[in-house]
């Protein structure tokens, strides 16, 4: 993407992005409000950017055809998702499917194996309201996988899950990225530090750091700032680095 800029009605959320990301998984950082779901949203053909152009699986989505090309081939997890909770899991994984235009043929097995790979396998036939809020991010998971994407977003998808089901989910994670790219917003810094190739962190709608968890985590080693592990440290280190840079270079 270059150039992107997203505005919600007076307030810019994102301002002159450049970025490029490949096969991986890609950490989305940043405080409450720094722009992670705006750039999510556009990415997922969701929100459309007031400037700039975004290039996704070789088609451009200000492109009427480029945007449907996009879609069937993109999985997304919007940060509130939104399903229907009198479908059971197995029905309601098959509708994403068809949604995004899989051969019907196709369909049985592709939902089996996304509800197997999020770890529901024993409950696909309960209904969705019968789950638990973790569990029901996992479907929002298994929705988003179901049509092997080009491209996963997912905004915020380990919020609600326990312990053990993050630590599966970070497994899913890096082997997902072994052949897609995958975008992921998160708070949790130890996500990024455990699932993911690079990091991207974001402050008030500029990109204040790219790196991978290594370097963040170094740096960190490096500095004696606010958190309690290395990588937090980096992170707060980066932030601030790049406010006291904002400031030097007047654009705050
Ligand atoms: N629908 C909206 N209307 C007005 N302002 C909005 C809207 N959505 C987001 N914003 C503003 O745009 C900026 C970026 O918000 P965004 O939700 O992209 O941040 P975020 O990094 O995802 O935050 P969080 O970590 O809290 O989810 C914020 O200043 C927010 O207040």
């Amino acid at each position: 993407m270059t150039g992107l800029r997203v505005r919600h009605r007076k307030t810019l959320a994102l301002d002159s992005t450049d970025l490029v990301l490949g096969t991986g998984v890609h950490g989305l950082l940043g405080p409450n409000g720094a722009g992670k779901t705006s750039l999510i949203r556009v990415l997922a053909t969701v929100a459309r950017p007031e400037s700039g152009r975004v290039e996704m699986l070789g088609e451009e989505i200000s492109d009427r055809r480029g945007r449907a090309e996009v879609r069937r081939r993109l999985g997304y997890l919007p940060q509130q998702f939104g399903h229907y909770p009198g479908f059971t899991v197995r029905e309601f994984v098959a509708y994403v499917a068809w949604l995004k235009e899989l051969p019907a043929a196709r369909i049985p097995a592709a939902v089996e194996r996304a509800v197997a790979r999020v770890g529901l396998g024993d409950r696909i036939d309960a209904k969705v309201r019968t789950l638990s809020g973790g569990m029901v991010r996992r479907v929002g998971i298994a929705q988003a996988i179901v049509n092997d994407p080009g491209v996963l977003l997912l905004d915020e998808p380990t919020a609600g899950l326990d312990p053990e089901q993050r630590v599966a989910f970070r497994e899913l994670l890096r082997e997902l990225g072994g052949t897609t790219t995958v975008v992921v917003s998160t708070h949790l810094v130890e996500d990024v530090a455990a699932a993911c190739t690079e990091v991207t962190l974001l402050d008030a709608g500029r990109i204040a750091y790219r790196g991978t968890p290594e370097q963040l985590t170094l740096l960190g080693e490096a500095s004696d700032g606010p958190g309690d592990h290395p990588i937090e440290r980096g992170y707060t280190t980066a932030l601030r680095a790049h406010r006291a840079a904002g400031v030097r270079e007047g654009v705050r």
